[in-house]
């Protein structure tokens, strides 16, 4: 019997966490736009790294910015817009310019399923208010300028093909077509960014548009939502739930109600009894940023040691892609994602389907951490040992007999000290991260 949300908080909060986001760990965002045809941002800092200042808003390193880093009308994406396209370019400009003309929805999705992905979650109106599906309530979108197609939903049919979940990220707050006073600092970006009524109704209306359109299993509302239109929240996700019973929803409405908490690059902080999820781009930026190069962006053992440290304490991971303007993905980004995959297709019974242990993570050193996940009554003992081609650690209070699950693996365990002495000689195909299962939970 399906359940009926009535759109009161109370009936909201009897909403439980779907067991294919508990299950589904690794997802794939995707921030793809106007912004992707500029792909310019200086390599600055990660989010939280400095304070959310003028500092950081004038030299922003999210690439999806660049309508707002221009407008602020210095720094270098502003010097960078001018020397390459001119003062009197207008960001709407690149509506016209964005071709996707070697887009393949079917072999992103492809990508996707081989990278181990569970879900998928791609930006339908980023900050800059250019909408990647053909809204009734704006023109200003991608199947009536540049690409001329409704990519919310090409790749949506493509995501599902390959049996995963597509998710749907909208910007709730900031709508620089409604409000564009550059925003420098965080007061503007949660207090005066949309602050209209008018404003409200016009997110309002889009998100049910997406709900109805897309019934996407993530709804992934992004800085907060029109505090003129909080009222209407119980209405849109109750209208959520009894459309995609089992949706989820992030904690980015005002902190009025969420399914998962989220955390951003460093900025954030989780709580291992709840859900929550960590996203970042896998350089500094979500939107593609063509200066980056392959020093700049996440390695596939740092990759993979997020994944793992994210998921053993309760976490799901979305990791970012920045597609070019022209819809290829950059070779350095799939390199990753292909990387942390195979690592998966070895590993993967220690993290899909697996709960966080009541054992927490426990840190040697900088480069050697031990994670704990279980499942079906087994234990799993992940070794981070990032950088060593060997390690040797005690887990104190464990015992019984620890198998590596990528046979690759040489490894010897020995009872010592009331704990298992594990020396792994060789990581076989697993990276920096060796796997061992123990059968009986001690
Ligand atoms: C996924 C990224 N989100 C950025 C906005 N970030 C936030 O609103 C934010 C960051 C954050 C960290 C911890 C808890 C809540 C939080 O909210 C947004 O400005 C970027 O362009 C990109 O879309």
């Amino acid at each position: 019997m399906k359940k009926r949300y009535a759109s009161t908080w109370e009936s909201l909060k009897e909403h439980q966490v779907p067991q294919w986001y508990e299950d589904g760990k690794f997802g794939i965002f995707i921030h793809w736009g106007l912004y992707s045809v500029p792909a310019f941002a200086p390599q600055t800092w990660e989010l939280g790294e400095v304070p959310p200042d003028e500092t950081w808003f004038s030299n922003n390193p999210y690439a999806e910015w660049y309508y707002n880093s221009i407008h602020v009308g210095y720094g270098p994406s502003y010097d960078y817009h001018v020397k390459k396209y001119g003062k009197d370019f207008k960001y709407e400009q690149f509506a016209d310019m964005w071709k996707a003309e070697k887009w393949n929805p079917a072999e992103w999705a492809r990508l996707f399923k081989k990278a181990g992905a569970e879900y998928v979650v791609l930006t339908t109106k980023h900050h800059d208010g250019f909408c990647l599906f053909p809204s009734k309530y704006t023109d200003y979108n991608a199947s009536k300028r540049g690409p001329q197609r409704d990519i919310v939903g090409d790749l949506t049919d493509a995501v599902r093909g390959e049996n995963l979940r597509m998710g749907l990220y909208y910007s709730g707050i900031v709508d620089w077509t409604f409000a564009d006073d550059p925003i420098l600092n965080n007061d503007d970006l949660f207090h005066t960014a949309s602050p209209t009524f008018a404003y409200a109704d016009y997110a309002y209306n889009q998100s049910m548009e997406l709900i109805d359109r897309y019934a996407p299993s993530v709804f992934w509302n992004d800085i907060g939502w029109p505090r003129q239109g909080e009222h209407n929240l119980p209405y849109l996700l109750s209208h959520y739930y009894n459309t995609v019973e089992d949706g989820v929803v992030n904690d980015r409405f005002n902190d009025l109600y969420y399914d998962f908490t989220t955390k951003e690059y460093q900025s954030g902080s989780a709580n291992r009894r709840e859900k929550w999820e960590m996203c970042r781009g896998m350089g500094l930026s979500f939107g593609y940023n063509a200066m980056e190069s392959d020093d700049k962006i996440i390695s596939i053992e740092d990759a993979i040691s997020l994944l793992v440290s994210t998921v053993a304490n309760n976490g799901n991971l979305l990791l970012n892609i920045g597609p070019r303007a022209d819809g290829t993905i950059p070779e350095e980004q799939e390199k990753r994602l292909l990387a942390i995959g195979e690592w998966l297709g070895v590993n993967g019974e220690a993290i899909y389907g697996s709960r966080c242990s009541s054992r927490e993570s426990i840190k040697y050193t900088d480069q050697i951490q031990v994670h704990f996940t279980e499942r079906d009554g087994a234990l799993y003992v992940l070794i981070d040992a990032k950088g060593k081609s060997q390690v040797s650690v005690t887990v104190p209070g464990l015992s019984g007999n620890a198998v590596p699950l990528d046979p690759k693996v040489e490894a010897d365990t020995a009872k010592i000290d009331g704990g298992l002495r594990f020396t792994v000689k060789n990581f076989g195909d697993s990276q920096n991260v060796a796997v061992f299962r123990l059968n009986r939970i001690m």
